[in-house]
């Protein structure tokens, strides 16, 4: 389990950590989101003693990391993938970390097959693509077989197969009963992997809470409509206070009813619907609406296109309404 409680970080004037508490708990894979710049890193480094909390304390297995007895037992960690000695092999690299925390030697063969880097593990590392580096680190990582596992951006590198991977390992590590603790730009990955999230934002927690809960409180689902009658059935559906937008492909998009509503209503008009289908928002768009006001580098791209016309304001669709 980590447990941080009030922690804060201050690089000078710069607040990167703003009195954040959560709690991750074992069993379980915890997602921590954030935007770029938002503290995640500098909150795993504290957990890891190597940034000093400004204030505030965090602990993993209730002692502060710099009085665990045999770290790497405690928790693994993955934070940079490129901090090898590009000179060393594999099998070196993990040896060197195995002899000085007592770790048994037959352990390093062991990571290197779950991970999958046994062929190459005596070649010296600096020849290894990103994926290989970030299996290393994730073998380093398990080396101790530790109850809690912190993974800073582990799929960063990794080819599809990769990631189908690291996807089953953090389920399976969870499955185990150990604590897993991993950040992630990727959402869709995060969708599928995480049962629990912690999501940050200019060094404040903006959430802490289950992936569904999440996605349920920050974005609202909706119901694609198609209909050969649309020009007659959007008004309808207008007027009874539903919000209506027309999308790309002139279907539209209805907020505020439930399918069946919608499909009452055509019925009950003698009209034809060609699709009727509920759209659960996804987490990036819970992402994006929650941390929308809380990132800090916004790149300069051109304007974004209008937002999609209110069926209101609309103009007519050209004929008698038909859908190409
Ligand atoms: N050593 C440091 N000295 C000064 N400022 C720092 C230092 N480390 C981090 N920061 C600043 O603290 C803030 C939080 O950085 P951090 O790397 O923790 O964010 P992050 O959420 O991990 O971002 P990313 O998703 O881009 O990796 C940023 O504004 C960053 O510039």
């Amino acid at each position: 389990m980590i447990e941080a409680r009030g922690l804060t970080k201050r690089f000078g004037s710069k607040l990167a950590v703003n009195q954040v508490s959560f709690t991750v708990l074992p069993g379980q894979v915890t997602g921590f989101l954030g935007p770029n710049g938002a503290g995640k890193s500098t909150t795993m480094r504290m957990i890891l003693g190597l940034d000093r909390p400004t204030a505030g304390h965090v602990t993993v297995n209730g002692r502060h990391y710099s009085r665990l007895a045999a770290p790497l037992r405690e928790v693994g960690a993955l934070l940079d993938a490129k901090s090898v000695h590009g000179g060393r092999s594999a099998h070196h690299h993990l040896l060197c970390l195995a002899q000085s925390n007592g770790i048994p030697r037959k352990r390093v063969d062991e990571v290197l097959d779950m991970v999958g880097l046994q062929a190459v593990a005596r070649k010296p590392t600096r020849g290894f693509s990103l994926g290989m580096g970030q299996r290393l680190g994730i073998a380093a990582a398990l080396l101790g077989d530790p109850a809690v596992l912190m993974f800073d951006e582990p799929v960063n590198g990794l080819d599809p197969e990769g990631i189908h991977w690291i996807r089953g390992l953090m389920r399976k590590l969870a499955a185990e009963g150990r604590t897993v603790f991993v950040s992630s730009h990727l959402m869709s990955e995060m969708a599928i992997t995480a049962d629990h999230l912690v999501v940050i934002g200019q060094g404040r927690i903006l959430a802490d809470t289950d992936m569904q809960d999440f996605i349920d409180r920050n974005a609202t689902s909706h119901v694609l409509v198609r209909s050969p009658q649309m020009s007659e059935l959007g008004p309808l559906m207008a007027a009874r206070g539903w919000r209506v937008e027309m999308v790309a492909d002139h279907s539209l998009k209805v907020f505020g009813a439930r399918a069946a509503e919608i499909g009452d209503l055509a019925a009950d008009h003698g009209m034809r619907l060609h699709e009727l289908a509920t759209v659960q928002p996804s987490l990036e768009e819970a992402f994006m609406q929650l941390t929308g006001d809380v990132v800090e580098y916004h790149a300069g791209l051109p304007e974004p296109p209008p937002p999609p016309t209110p069926l209101g304001d609309a103009p007519a669709p050209p004929g008698n309404g038909d859908l190409p």
